[in-house]
C-alpha cells in the first residue's frame, strides 16, 4: 500500500471527488422525488376495482415504498469507494445503485458483482485493479480520501494478509461504541466478503472467534441475499434469530441502515408467537429440555391425552327438567352407555387419521356422539335413520355432562396447557417420560404450575403445536365467526371515520372512502412479508440466519428447521463460546440430523473488536479450557494494558466511574457471575434503566452480554464465573472478549492461574 499525493494533489483529488459526489446526491434527490411522486399517484388511484387490481396496486405501492425507504436510508455515506482498473475504467461504489437519465451507471450498489473487486482485491491479488480509494464524507461533503495503490513489488509477505483499506478500517474500529451495531459496507474484509456473497442454497456455517465480525457479516449477507435473490426472498422473507431481545435491539439498526426493512428479527424466546420467554432453566433442566428425546416425551404426552375409559363409558343426561323458583332443575336422568371396545375403536380410528390431535378430535367426537345417540335411540325405543342420528348427536353435545365426559377422553388442548401440565404434574410427566428419560432426568423437569416460560420451554411449545395442530373445535369455530363479526363492525367504524377525515381534509377527489379506510387499517392485504411472517408460526422463510448458534439445543434446532423447509440457512457462532449446557459441541452434531452432510463452513480468523493485549489474556483462558480451539488474531493494539485488581482493595463503583471517565462518551459493562448479578446491579441503581444498551454503565451476566461489545469492561469475580457451570471457562472467555478498549478484572484472591498475564496491580480506586 502506498500513501500517494502531495498536499496540492490531495486537495485537487478532494475537489474532484466532491464534484462527483455532489452529482450523486443531486441524482439521489431527483430519484427520491420521482419515487415519491409515483407512490402518491398509486395511492391516488384509490383502492377500488377487482380484488386482483387492488392487490396489484398494493404490490406496486409496496415496491415504491420500499425503494423510497431504501433511498432515504442511504443519505449518510451514499458513496464510500472508487475502483480504477488497468483499462482506465472507474466505478464508484455506494450503499445503493444509481443511474443517470441515459441509464448509465453512476454508482454501483455494494452488493452488485461489479463492486466485488473493491472488497476482494489484496496487494497480493489485486485482480484488474490498479487503485482502490476509500471516500469519507460527512453531510454530503467529502472530508477525506484514502488510497491504496496496488504495487506488488513493494509489498512484504505480512502485507499480503487479506485486510483491505487498513486506514479506513482502523479508523472505524477505534470509534467509541454507541450501544448499537452499525453497518460496515465501506470496510468489509475479504474473508467476510466470502461469507456475505456465498450462495443462497444449503446451510453455511460461519465459525469464528470473538469479534471476528460473524454477526456483522451475517447481517450484510442478509442484505446481499435480498439484493441478489429479491424475487424469492421477498415472497418468503428472511428471519434473523438472536439469543435474546437485547441482542435483537443491538443489531436492529444494521439492516434498516442498509435500506432493508423486510427482515424479521426474533430472539429464541420469542420464536413461538404469543410467548416471550426470558427465564432460564438450571443446567440440569436445560440439558434434558434440549435433548432430542424430549420430542418423544411431548408426543407421548399428547397420546396420553387420547384415552378410553377403564370400562364402558357411562354418561347421565337430563330427560325431564322443571323450573323451581326460576331455576331449571333436573327431575329425571337417563344414563347412556358406550361399550369400552367401541370407545377404543373410536380412539384408534381418530389416531389412525395421522392428523394433529385437535383436528383428529373431530372424528373422535363424531364417532362417540354417534354411539351415544344410538344408545339413546335404543333406550327410548325410537328407530332413527342417519339424519336423525346426526341431529340427535348434535343435541347430545348441548349437555354439559356429555361434553365433560368426552373432553376428559380427548380434550381440546393448547400447547401452553399441554406443556404446563406435563412439567408441573407428576401424574402426567411420569407416563410420558418413563420410556425415554431416567427418573433423575424427569425429576430435573419438574416445576410448579404456571411457572414463567423458560428458553428451554419454547421448543417444547413449538413441538406441541405441531402435534396438536390448529384449533378445530366448536369453540374455535365459534371464536372465528365472532372474530369475523367483530371485524365487520370495526370496518363500518373505520369507514365512518374515513368519511369524516376526508371531508375535513377535502380528499374526496383523490381517493374513495373504502380506499382511505384500507390505507388506515391492517387488512393483511398490504402487510409486508415480514409482518405476515412474524405473526405466523408456520411461515416457511426463504432464508434463516441463526446468530450465537452454538447456544441452541437439539430441540431448538428442530424448531428452527421447521421455519426453513428449504434448509437455506446461515449458522453463525463459535463452539469455543458455548455457554449453555445443552448447546453445541460441534456443528456436525447439531446440523447433520437435519441437513445430512450438506453444510459448508467458512472460518473467520481476524478479531476486529478486542486489542491484542486483551486477546492475549483471552487466549490463555481458551488454552486452559479448550486447548483444541485457536483464538483469533487481533487486527490492532490498544492504548491501555488490561489489568487485575483485588476485590479486597477495590471500591467497585468508584472503579467503574473512573473507567467510564477514561472512555469519554463510550459504553461500560460490568460483567458479574450469575449468582452475584443482583448484588452487583444494586451498586449501580442509576444504570437500572429500561434498556441496558442505552445506559452508559450497565451490569450484565455473561449470558446476557453475549454478542455485545463495550469500550470498557469490568469483569467481577472471575473465579466464581469459572465455577458457575461446567462451561465456566467458556463464560470467562466470552466476558473478557467483550472489550474494545479497556479491561479490568476484579478478583477475589487468588487470581485464577489462567489470568496470570494480568499482573495484579494496586487498585486505582481504594476502598474508602
Ligand atoms: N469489516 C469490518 N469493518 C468495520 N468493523 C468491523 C468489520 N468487521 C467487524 N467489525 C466490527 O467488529 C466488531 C465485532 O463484530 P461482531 O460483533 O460481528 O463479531 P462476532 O464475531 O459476532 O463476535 P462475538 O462472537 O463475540 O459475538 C463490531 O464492532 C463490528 O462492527
Amino acid at each position: 500500500m502506498k500513501q500517494c499525493q502531495s498536499e496540492t494533489a490531495r486537495v485537487e483529488a478532494l475537489e474532484a471527488e466532491q464534484t462527483y459526489v455532489s452529482r450523486l446526491y443531486r441524482r439521489l434527490d431527483v430519484t427520491r422525488e420521482r419515487t415519491e411522486r409515483t407512490l402518491r399517484e398509486v395511492f391516488a388511484r384509490g383502492g377500488t376495482g377487482t380484488r386482483q387490481a387492488v392487490v396489484e396496486r398494493e404490490i406496486t405501492a409496496a415496491e415504491h415504498a420500499r425503494r423510497l425507504a431504501q433511498l432515504s436510508a442511504v443519505e449518510r455515506g451514499l458513496c464510500f469507494g472508487r475502483i480504477d482498473d488497468a483499462d482506465g475504467e472507474t466505478l464508484y461504489i455506494g450503499r445503493v445503485g444509481l443511474r443517470d437519465d441515459d441509464h448509465e451507471s453512476m454508482l454501483v450498489d455494494w452488493r452488485a458483482s461489479a463492486a466485488r473487486p473493491f472488497y476482494v482485491a489484496t496487494p497480493g491479488d489485486p485482480g484488474p485493479l490498479v487503485r482502490r480509494r476509500h471516500i469519507h464524507t460527512r453531510d454530503r461533503q467529502v472530508v477525506g480520501i484514502d488510497d491504496e495503490v496496488f504495487d506488488l513489488d513493494r509489498m512484504s509477505e505480512r502485507d499480503r494478509r487479506t485486510l483491505v483499506g487498513e486506514a479506513a478500517l482502523l479508523a472505524t474500529l477505534r470509534r467509541g461504541r454507541t450501544g448499537r451495531m452499525g453497518e460496515v459496507v465501506a470496510t468489509i474484509q475479504t474473508e467476510q466478503d466470502r461469507v456475505i456473497r456465498s450462495g443462497l442454497p444449503g446451510a453455511l456455517v460461519v465459525q469464528g472467534g470473538p469479534g471476528t465480525g460473524k454477526t456483522v457479516a451475517a447481517l450484510h449477507r442478509a442484505a446481499y441475499l435480498l439484493y441478489a435473490h429479491r424475487a424469492t426472498l421477498e415472497r418468503r422473507g428472511v428471519l434473523v434469530i438472536g439469543p435474546n431481545a437485547t441482542f435483537s435491539r443491538y443489531i436492529g439498526h444494521v439492516l434498516p441502515s442498509l435500506g432493508e426493512t423486510e427482515v424479521v428479527l426474533s430472539s429464541l424466546g420469542e420464536l413461538y408467537p404469543g410467548v416471550c420467554a426470558t427465564a432460564e432453566d438450571g443446567p440440569a433442566a436445560a440439558v434434558v429440555k434440549g435433548d432430542p428425546r424430549m420430542a418423544k416425551v411431548v408426543e407421548a404426552a399428547v397420546r396420553d391425552r387420547q384415552r378410553v375409559p377403564y370400562g364402558d363409558l357411562e354418561v347421565a343426561i337430563p330427560v325431564r327438567t322443571s323450573l323451581r323458583g326460576g331455576v331449571e332443575v333436573v327431575v329425571e336422568e337417563m344414563t347412556l352407555r358406550v361399550d369400552h371396545e367401541v370407545c377404543r375403536r373410536a380412539r384408534d380410528r381418530a389416531r389412525g387419521l395421522r392428523r394433529p390431535h385437535n383436528a383428529a378430535r373431530r372424528l373422535f367426537l363424531t364417532e362417540m356422539l354417534g354411539a351415544l345417540a344410538r344408545d339413546e335411540a335404543d333406550r327410548l325405543d325410537r328407530p332413527m335413520d342417519a339424519a336423525d342420528l346426526r341431529y340427535a348427536a348434535r343435541g347430545l353435545w348441548q349437555h354439559r355432562s356429555v361434553r365433560d365426559a368426552l373432553d376428559a377422553l380427548w380434550p381440546e388442548l393448547t400447547p401452553q396447557l399441554l406443556i404446563d401440565e406435563l412439567l408441573s404434574d407428576g401424574d402426567r410427566l411420569r407416563p410420558a417420560a418413563s420410556p425415554y428419560l431416567s427418573e433423575e432426568e424427569s425429576g430435573a423437569l419438574a416445576r410448579p404450575r404456571t411457572s414463567p416460560w423458560t428458553l428451554g420451554d419454547v421448543p417444547l411449545l413449538d413441538e406441541a403445536a405441531e402435534l396438536l395442530g390448529e384449533d378445530e373445535t366448536a369453540a374455535a369455530v365459534a371464536h372465528r365467526s365472532a372474530e369475523r363479526r367483530r371485524r365487520a363492525e370495526e370496518r363500518a367504524e373505520e369507514e365512518l371515520y374515513a368519511r369524516e377525515v376526508m371531508t375535513v381534509n377535502e380528499l374526496g377527489d383523490v381517493m374513495d372512502v373504502a380506499a382511505f379506510a384500507d390505507r388506515n387499517r391492517d387488512t393483511g392485504a398490504h402487510l409486508t412479508t415480514a409482518d405476515r411472517a412474524a405473526r405466523d408460526r408456520r411461515w416457511a422463510y426463504g432464508h434463516v440466519i441463526v446468530d450465537e448458534a452454538q447456544e441452541l439445543s437439539a430441540m431448538a434446532w428442530r424448531m428452527v428447521m421447521r421455519r426453513v423447509p428449504t434448509r437455506s440457512l446461515t449458522v453463525v457462532g463459535d463452539i469455543a463460546q458455548t455457554g449453555s449446557a445443552a448447546g453445541a459441541r460441534s456443528w456436525g452434531e447439531m446440523l447433520e440430523p437435519h441437513v445430512g452432510g450438506r453444510w459448508r463452513e467458512e472460518r473467520l480468523l481476524v478479531n476486529y473488536r478486542t486489542p491484542a493485549e486483551i486477546m492475549d489474556v483471552a487466549a490463555d483462558v481458551l488454552k486452559a479450557v479448550m486447548p483444541e480451539q485457536s483464538p483469533p488474531e487481533s487486527v490492532r493494539y490498544g492504548d491501555t494494558p488490561p489489568r487485575a485488581v483485588p476485590a479486597s482493595e477495590t471500591d467497585l463503583r468508584g472503579l467503574a466511574e473512573s473507567e467510564w471517565a477514561a472512555i469519554g462518551d463510550g459504553r461500560l459493562a460490568v460483567i458479574a457471575p450469575d449468582a452475584r448479578h443482583a448484588e452487583i446491579a444494586a451498586l449501580f441503581p442509576d444504570s437500572d434503566g429500561d434498556d441496558p444498551l442505552d445506559a452508559p454503565v450497565a451490569v450484565f451476566t455473561v449470558r446476557s452480554s453475549k454478542g455485545l461489545e463495550f469500550d470498557a469492561v469490568v469483569v467481577v469475580d472471575p473465579g466464581a464465573i469459572l465455577r458457575q457451570s461446567a462451561k465456566g471457562g467458556q463464560d470467562l472467555y466470552v466476558a473478557i472478549t467483550r472489550a474494545t478498549r479497556r479491561l479490568t478484572v476484579v478478583y477475589e484472591d487468588p487470581l485464577p492461574e489462567m489470568l496470570s498475564k494480568l499482573t495484579p496491580r494496586m487498585a486505582c480506586v481504594m476502598k474508602a
